[in-house]
């Protein structure tokens, strides 16, 4: 495999030229070559630190097999470096005006030009650069009577103080096996992986049958109001439709449902709503020797209190986490295989057991959660005002006005205001029925990808910038396939992000497998494999 990887050629490697000292060569070994190892590892000085020896170099990639396997060959480890060198771009979003970091955006899209040449320099492809930061590529199909698809990612980032951090988190450094850093599953890994993987195709001559579009947004992790908005206005404008459009979203779940033995690869059909509201006390200020009975802060504090101790009611039935459960019961162990192939009638008990951890809950039900509370001025003055934020995730059999009736009754006091910072409807569902060559098209490329798992139509709990493309097709898919185990849930905008050597060259696989998967008529045959690269 790695001789095939090495015949492709192609492709700068990121990290620039180094020399070769007296690196361990035992240690290299184990890396396929001394310039990738070099390459993966970050360079010369952090190489010779990393491997010091043959054994820490084993140790540090989990395993001599596991370290052949992962970094294997010459294109393996570019990919790897060219991902590590995504991550060294701080494309950090932050909320309010003028905070986009305008100078990492740029140099992120010189860095896609760079290390992409098949891509951005072939005839097939069109570059359009939108609201600045943000990348559509148009891919020409030979097949113009066919209807396009698309594949879309973010370059940008949540931000990511170092506190916490086993490796900080903008150095892209690998330990024990993983690529760490910030955007190293949400969304660098799959924007890269995309680029990749055509990347590797136009350089075997592929030619697509069918047009394909790959949007970039700059933006999605404040609402993607800049980026795919626009992206989908220039698309609209063209008078595109799509077949089918698929992002970020879910995950592969390994351990994480309840009951399930087996992996689950899970493509969001449809995808929760949004409500931002902001809760404000006002009460009179004053010497904090003579206090009145009440405080805003004590005020406040009580009706946040009686939400997360009234959680919105449950709404497992006919949404697509109930699709979820269906599609998997043959999978489940007994009793859970008869429990969820009779959810008619275990549905009440079941949904109780989902409610009891923070991830099942989120599927069954809208989530509150209070995540912001500002009060108070000086220790001896009586605050004046008390803020709160709470976010509500809105599940898809309830609405924005639904959830704000239900938040008065349950506060319960005129003296809390709410203000809407923000609102959005749950998204419709995606059609994954038999007929829908989207969803089966990404279905077949994660069992090409990952053959022994099986993959199910389920609810993304959180929010996409697939909303904004909405008038090109109804069939949006929400996919990356990251493994996690439920350890690995929180790295989602918290502390070690990171995705595993062998995840990232899966995700190349997966991409590579869609793009000729989705050319195919029925039945779906591909013409390279994955064993060629
Ligand atoms: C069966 C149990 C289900 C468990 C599910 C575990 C899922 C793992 C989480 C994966 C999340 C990845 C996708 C993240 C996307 C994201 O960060 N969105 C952000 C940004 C955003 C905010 C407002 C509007 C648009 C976008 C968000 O939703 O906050
Ligand atoms: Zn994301
Ligand atoms: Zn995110």
């Amino acid at each position: 495999r790695a001789l095939l990887w090495e015949a492709g050629g192609g492709g700068r490697a990121a990290g620039g030229d180094i020399r070769l000292g007296s690196a361990p060569r035992l240690a290299l070994e184990p890396l396929g070559g001394k310039r990738e190892a070099l390459e993966a590892l970050g360079g010369k000085r952090e190489a010779l630190e990393a491997l010091g020896g043959k054994r820490e170099a084993l140790e540090a990639l989990g395993g001599k097999r596991e370290a052949l396997e992962a970094l294997g060959g010459k294109r393996e480890a570019r990919a790897c470096a060219r991902l590590r060198a995504a991550v060294r771009v701080p494309t950090v979003s932050r909320e309010g005006p003028g905070a986009a970091d305008e100078v990492a955006l740029l140099r992120f899209g010189r860095l896609l030009r760079e290390e992409f040449p098949a891509v951005f320099e072939s005839e097939l492809v069109t570059h359009d650069l939108v609201a600045n930061f943000s990348h559509l590529l148009t891919v020409r199909g030979a097949d113009g009577g066919r209807t396009p698809y698309m594949l879309t990612a973010h370059l940008d980032v949540v931000p990511a103080p170092d506190y916490g951090w086993d490796v900080p988190p903008f150095s892209g450094e690998i330990h024990q096996g993983y690529i760490y850093g910030r955007g190293t599953i949400d969304d660098k890994h799959s924007l890269m992986a995309i680029l990749e993987a055509l990347e590797l195709l136009l350089q075997r001559g592929f030619v697509p049958q069918r047009t394909f579009y790959i949007g970039i947004g700059h933006d999605e992790e404040i609402g993607g109001d800049k980026g795919a908005r626009n992206i989908a206005k220039v698309l609209e404008s063209r008078g595109v439709k799509l077949d089918f459009l698929l992002d970020e979203g879910m995950v592969i779940l390994d351990g994480v449902v309840p009951g399930l033995q087996i992996p689950v690869a899970v493509v969001g059909v449809s995808e929760k709503g949004s409500l931002m509201l902001r809760l404000r006390v006002r009460t009179e200020t004053g010497h904090s020797s003579m206090p009145a009975k009440e405080s805003c802060i004590g005020i406040l504090s009580a009706a946040i209190t009686r939400l997360e101790s009234n959680p919105l009611p449950q709404q497992f039935g006919s949404g697509p986490e109930r699709a979820l459960f269906e599609y998997l019961s043959p999978q489940f162990n007994f009793p859970m295989r008869v429990v969820t192939s009779n959810l008619w009638l275990f549905g009440p008990i079941f949904s109780w057991v989902l409610g009891q951890k923070p991830t099942t809950n989120a599927l069954i039900r809208t989530t509150t959660a209070v995540t912001e509370f500002h009060a108070g001025v000086k220790p001896n003055v009586v605050a004046p005002l008390a803020e709160a934020t709470v976010n509500y995730r809105i599940h898809p059999a309830q609405s924005v006005s639904e959830v704000l009736r239900l938040t008065e009754e349950i506060i319960a006091d005129d003296r809390v205001e709410l203000e809407v910072l923000s609102s959005m409807e749950p998204l419709p569902i995606s059609p994954f029925d038999e007929s829908a060559t989207g969803y089966w098209t990404i279905s077949k490329s994660i069992t090409d990808t990952f053959p022994d798992i099986v993959s199910a139509p389920g609810l993304c709990i959180a929010n996409t910038d697939t909303r904004h493309y909405q008038k090109l097709t109804s069939a949006l898919y929400r996919f990356t396939p990251v493994w996690n185990k439920l350890e690995d849930i929180p790295r989602y905008h918290g502390v070690n992000e990171r995705i595993s050597l062998q995840n990232y060259k899966q995700t190349i696989h997966f991409y590579f497998n869609l793009m000729q998967n989705a050319d195919q008529e029925e039945p779906l045959i591909k013409h390279f494999h994955t064993e060629d690269l």
